[in-house]
């Protein structure tokens, strides 16, 4: 894969976190568990999306909020991974989320906060800077939870905005942030299976199910649709095809921020021109790559690239 130079990504992330990921060979809730490894990742959705596609090559935007008591951390990692920073401060500490691994079984327990908290004139000073950066970038992603004091109805304010521009916006929420932003019509969503039960009100339990919950979306006006279910794969669709998509199976380290790395790769893939499958199939290579990595870490390029032949797509259904 090569970096075709002149394509362009910004990532929003209103509420990042520092991820304290703790290795614990047993976890157990309701005793004491002693720390085995940790590390600590400047994170949240977007800044996860965005160390992804600087990974793949591609060159990326990232702002939404830091806060001023602890950006330095965030504003230094930008600076190592040639991140361009754009994030607007505001007072306070940016949250630290914790990331429980169980040694035994890989499963992840996640404790995360509510964020900190940003008023009008912050929401002001992001959407100049939002504004700005639209005329000149093709792909704007906003990724993650709304911290307090941010309405969920503040995708309303940035994806028209955009789209009046021509710029293809990407969502990946959840709760009535998702549900509100959707009737923003972003270009793309990536709801996980408990996000798109949450959307849809159903329990979704069957493959069949899943694809008519995607069917209703794109018929509703959303041009594609990802929905991750884990190792268990995708389903990525727009109006003309439904694919299913399958990672090839690996020792996961942490499964923390996986969708995000996904996203990452299938917006490098529009930028670059390529097909719906082959943005699902360098989505989740970079998925893949990045839960054999301990927290939220990008996999290389180079591991990337070895991992996409082993993506199975098929027709769903
Ligand atoms: N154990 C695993 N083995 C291989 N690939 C995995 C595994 N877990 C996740 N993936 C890959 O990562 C993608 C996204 O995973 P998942 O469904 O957990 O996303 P998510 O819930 O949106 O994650 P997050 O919100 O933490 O970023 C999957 O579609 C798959 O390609
Ligand atoms: O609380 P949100 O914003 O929904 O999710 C935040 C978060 O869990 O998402 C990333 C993984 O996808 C982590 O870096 C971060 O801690």
């Amino acid at each position: 894969m090569s970096d075709s130079g002149q394509q362009k990504i910004v990532t929003i992330t209103l509420n990042p976190a520092l991820d304290h990921t703790v290795h614990i060979p047993q976890f157990q809730a309701g005793a004491l568990n002693r720390v085995e490894q940790q590390r600590i990742d400047p994170g949240g959705k977007g800044i996860n999306v965005a160390k992804v596609a600087r990974a793949l090559g591609c060159p990326v935007t990232a702002t939404g909020f830091l806060g001023q008591d602890n950006s330095k951390v965030f504003r230094e990692y930008f600076q190592q991974q040639g991140i361009h920073d754009c994030f607007v401060e505001v007072a306070g500490a940016a949250r630290m989320n914790i990331k429980i691994v169980d040694g035994l079984s890989g499963q992840v327990t996640e404790i995360n906060f509510p964020g900190l908290a940003s008023n009008e004139g912050d929401l002001a000073r992001l959407t100049e800077v939002i504004r700005q950066l639209a005329g000149e970038r093709q792909w704007f992603v906003f990724s993650g939870s709304l911290p307090p004091g941010v309405p969920d109805t503040v995708y309303h304010r940035f994806i028209p905005l955009l789209k009046q521009q021509g710029v293809k916006v990407m969502l990946d929420s959840s709760g009535p942030a998702l549900r509100e932003g959707i009737k923003a019509m972003p270009d793309v969503i990536k709801p996980n299976l408990d996000e798109l039960r949450q959307l849809t009100g159903k329990s979704l339990i069957q493959e069949a199910e899943i694809q008519n919950a995607v069917d209703d979306l794109l018929a509703g006006g959303i041009r594609q649709v990802i929905v991750t279910l884990g190792s268990q794969g995708a389903i990525v669709a727009d109006k003309s095809q439904m694919l299913r998509v399958w990672p090839p199976a690996v020792v996961a380290k942490s499964t923390v921020g996986a969708g995000d790395a996904l996203v990452a790769g299938f917006v490098v893939g529009q930028t670059r021109g390529l097909s719906l499958a082959d943005c699902a199939r360098l989505g989740t290579a970079a998925a893949t790559a990045s839960v054999v990595q301990p927290g939220t870490q990008a996999g290389s390029l180079q591991e990337v690239d070895r991992l996409l032949a082993a993506v199975q797509i098929s027709d769903a259904g």
